[in-house]
């Protein structure tokens, strides 16, 4: 566990839930959808995610951690799960793809796609 994360379970993160309870929801929702980004609204990185997401045409479940009012507590449960606490936090079939610039060498590897259609995340 992260030092922040530590003193968030401590002394509290300013959200209603806890560290178990954060780290239960983050796993129901990689479970649940088959490629998700947790993101937070003004970040460019995840909008440029997001962007090539939806070139591609995925099916890609986004949550803005900013806008969530866990999301602090939800965040610090992904870098509990993934080691990774800045967003984009990409997941696809439950597999841990990393940030933007994770996802952008695996679209401009050509792997992307495939990742995508395996996971049942591409509409065409
Ligand atoms: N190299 C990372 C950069 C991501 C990044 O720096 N994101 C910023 C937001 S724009 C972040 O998470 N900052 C810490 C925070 O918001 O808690 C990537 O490609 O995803």
């Amino acid at each position: 566990m992260s030092l922040r994360a530590l003193g968030n379970k401590l002394f509290g993160s300013g959200s209603n839930i806890t560290m178990a309870e954060a780290s239960t929801r983050v796993q129901e929702l990689i479970n649940e959808h088959a490629t998700i980004v947790f993101s937070k609204s003004y970040c460019p990185y995840c909008a440029s995610t997001k962007r090539t997401l939806k070139q591609l045409n995925a099916d890609a479940f986004v949550i803005e951690l900013d806008q969530d009012s866990d999301g602090s507590a939800l965040q610090d449960a992904l870098e509990d799960l993934s080691g990774q606490r800045t967003v984009p936090n990409i997941f696809i079939q439950k597999k841990h793809i990393g940030g933007n610039s994770d996802l952008q060498r695996l679209d401009k590897d050509g792997k992307l796609e495939n990742l995508l259609r395996n996971a049942g995340s591409l509409k065409l």
